[in-house]
């Protein structure tokens, strides 16, 4: 195979789950870095170990960055097996090939991985305690990362949305508009995060190791920064407040539209399969001090997803 030498070459930018919320945004985002790949299922199944090594070595990538998961926090309840394999047994498999071709991992976690006692945000360092199936697979896929030996960064992030995909902005509009009265948790503290937002923050840090370094130079500023970073929306609410506010805005968009009236319940009264940190704040500090990064608060991002999504 012909070696291009040329320094000026496009690297390849190996993007999972391509067709998620975070991952078709950071097909976009990324596209101005490097050659992006974005195998779907069917070219390489998280949950197949051997297809994920088979894709990464025919690659070749200087980056891996990994969005895909198993995120049906529910289901997760009675799908363990799945979960973990591709939550935990797939990032352990993108950590070892990485460590090979020494190629650079970018992964995503979860606010999921703590207990959500307590009623501060959470720094990189504190216990992780999960209390769900979701949230222990993600926490064994960030051990197994940072066991890899790969250099690699970690972030954490909580309630992403959009105007596309699957998000529970999505599901409140729909429901809505269908009926009369809606029963939203108001016991659940977090932050809202645009994937837009996630997409062009992972941008910046690898445009940061990029520049000015030649590739060998570029992956030791990363490994120089590996670790765990919280990367959440700037600002705090619950899953009623945002709905609250989610709903007020669009109806200054859609003034004869009618929406349910919202109901703040507690988490008792709105059981599932699955158990919710309580308090979901993740501190993102580290974030801005380290790699410079500061989320958007989510008072702006909302505003700019609601007007993303056609009426
Ligand atoms: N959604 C959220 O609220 C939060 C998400 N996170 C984390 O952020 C990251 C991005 O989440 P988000 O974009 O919302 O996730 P989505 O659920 O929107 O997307 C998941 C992606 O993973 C892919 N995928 C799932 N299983 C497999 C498999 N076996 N093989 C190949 N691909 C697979 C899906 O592909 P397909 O389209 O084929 O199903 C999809 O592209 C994840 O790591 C998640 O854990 C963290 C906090 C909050
Ligand atoms: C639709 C609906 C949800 N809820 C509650 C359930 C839950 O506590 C909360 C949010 O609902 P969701 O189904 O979006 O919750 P969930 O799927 O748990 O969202 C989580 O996804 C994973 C992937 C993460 O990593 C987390 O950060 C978080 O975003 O709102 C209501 O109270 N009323 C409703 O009508
Ligand atoms: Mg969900």
């Amino acid at each position: 195979m012909a070696v291009n030498t040329d320094s000026t070459v496009r690297e390849r930018i190996l993007v999972t789950g391509g067709t998620g919320q975070v991952g078709s945004e950071l097909v976009k985002a990324l596209a101005l870095l490097g050659d992006v790949v974005a195998p779907g299922r069917d070219e390489m199944d998280l949950a197949n170990a051997e297809s994920v090594r088979a894709v990464i070595r025919t690659v070749q990538p200087r980056w891996i960055v990994n969005p895909a998961a198993y995120t049906a926090v529910d289901k997760a309840e009675s799908e363990p097996e799945l979960a973990f394999a591709i939550n935990a047994e797939a990032v352990r498999t993108i950590g070892e090939e990485a460590l090979r071709i020494s190629a650079g991992v970018i992964h995503f976690s979860t606010d999921y991985v703590f207990d959500g006692t307590g009623s501060v945000p959470y720094i990189e360092t504190d216990a992780a305690a999960p209390v769900s199936v979701y949230g222990a697979s993600k926490l064994a896929g960030e051990r197994a990362l940072a066991q890899s030996g790969a250099a690699h960064m970690i972030f954490r992030t909580s309630w992403v949305y959009g105007a596309r995909g699957k998000n529970f902005l999505l599901t409140i509009l729909k429901l809505a508009r269908e009926r009369e009265t809606l029963r939203v948790v108001a016991d659940q503290h977090g932050a809202p995060t645009w994937s837009r937002d996630l997409a062009e923050m992972t941008a910046h840090v690898i445009r940061q190791c990029e520049d000015g370094s030649d590739q060998n130079r570029q992956l030791e500023v990363f490994a120089d920064r590996s670790g765990v970073y919280h990367a959440a929306g700037a600002g705090e609410t619950t899953w009623y407040e945002f709905a609250v506010e989610a709903l007020r805005l669009q109806k200054e968009r859609e003034p004869g539209q009618k929406f349910a009236a919202i109901e703040a319940i507690s988490t008792t009264q709105y059981p599932t399969p699955a158990r919710r940190p309580a308090n979901s704040r993740l501190d993102c500090r580290k974030l801005k001090d380290r790699l410079g990064w500061q989320m958007m608060d989510w008072h702006e991002s909302l505003r700019k997803v609601l007007a993303e999504i056609p009426q």
